[in-house]
């Protein structure tokens, strides 16, 4: 039996749209396996009656398939799905870490972020590693065709979640297909900033990067009250705020002491307009941790 914690994360970050994303150190996943002859799920937890315990439906299905590792697998959901907070991503990266331990298949952990993607196409039809690449490797994430590249960056975040449900799949129908020039060159830059504020693990740049013209107004328009919670949060202190993956959640930098007070008014913001909300005070943490076998 093998037993790991997988993050929550916070994937595109505004400009680093399928690119960027960000392992938080609460909350997760905690996925435990044993070996079967045919493998068999359980779900419990926050949100566990809307999560097919099927494995063609459930992210982890895939995980075994591409592992050639049937168990039974057991998902606690710390985190809520369709929520943005790469919750089906917690799952495939915490059952691919385990699995690949249980049958010591030796995979390292960036050979591990293209089969924990496939579980992300089983559920929105892309195999986007953006939020199973920081899972399994903790930090700050860059993630292209050509494979991943991590920076263990130190920045606390507040993210605050709607008590709404968007879908992966339907967010990236929002999604315009082209840009101008001129949103391009603002994406380039900003996405740059927010890169060069990771490596100095600086809130500030982080936060002054996260802005996109493209991807997160179209978003936003999904997540009743997102501008009052927007400003809300940068007035208490915020560097910057967008929205975490595909939404409902928001994902607010700031520096550290700020993020109670930027919490409240995020709540507050939501309540305003008849929301309930749950905030989490939270930093870019660690990837994916063994914790039984
Ligand atoms: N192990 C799993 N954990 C969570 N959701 C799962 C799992 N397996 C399948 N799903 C399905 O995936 C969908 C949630 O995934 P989705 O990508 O929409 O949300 P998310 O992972 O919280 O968000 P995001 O990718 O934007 O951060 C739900 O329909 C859920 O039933
Ligand atoms: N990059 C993906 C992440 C989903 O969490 C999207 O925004 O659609």
């Amino acid at each position: 039996m093998v037993t790991v914690r997988a993050p929550a994360t916070s994937a595109n970050l505004g400009s680093g749209f399928d690119v960027f994303g960000a392992a938080l150190s609460r909350p997760a996943d905690v996925v435990t396996v044993e070996r079967a002859d045919r493998t068999t799920i359980e779900v419990t937890g926050v949100g566990a009656q809307y999560i097919p315990e099927d494995p063609e439906g459930n992210t982890v299905g895939a995980v075994v398939e591409a592992l050639d590792a049937p168990a039974h697998i057991h998902i606690d959901k710390g985190v809520r799905p369709a929520s943005g907070l790469g919750s089906s991503a917690a799952s495939a990266a915490g059952a691919a870490v385990a699995l690949n331990r249980l049958y010591d298949r030796g995979y390292s952990r960036e050979e591990l972020v293209p089969i924990a993607a496939e579980g992300e196409a089983v559920v929105s039809g892309v195999a986007h590693s953006d939020n199973v690449a920081p899972s399994l490797l903790g930090g700050f994430t860059i993630s292209t065709t050509d494979g991943t590249n991590s920076v263990d960056a130190r920045v606390p975040l507040v993210v605050c979640l709607p008590d709404v449900a968007v879908s992966t799949r339907d967010a990236r129908r929002v999604v315009p297909e082209t840009a101008s020039m001129e949103d391009l060159v603002e994406t380039v830059g900003n996405a740059a900033t927010l890169a060069v504020g990771m490596c100095r693990s600086d809130p500030a740049l982080v936060g002054a990067g996260m802005s996109d013209p493209v991807v997160t107004p179209e978003r936003a328009r999904l997540i009743t009250g997102y501008d009052a919670v927007h400003d809300a949060a940068l007035e208490a202190g915020a560097t910057g705020v967008t929205v975490s993956g595909a939404g409902p959640a928001l994902v607010a930098a700031c520096r550290e002491g700020d993020r109670q007070a930027i919490a409240a008014a995020m709540l507050d913001a939501f309540a305003d307009a008849d929301i309930d909300a749950r905030a989490y005070q939270t930093r870019i943490g660690k990837g994916a941790t063994i914790i039984e076998e």
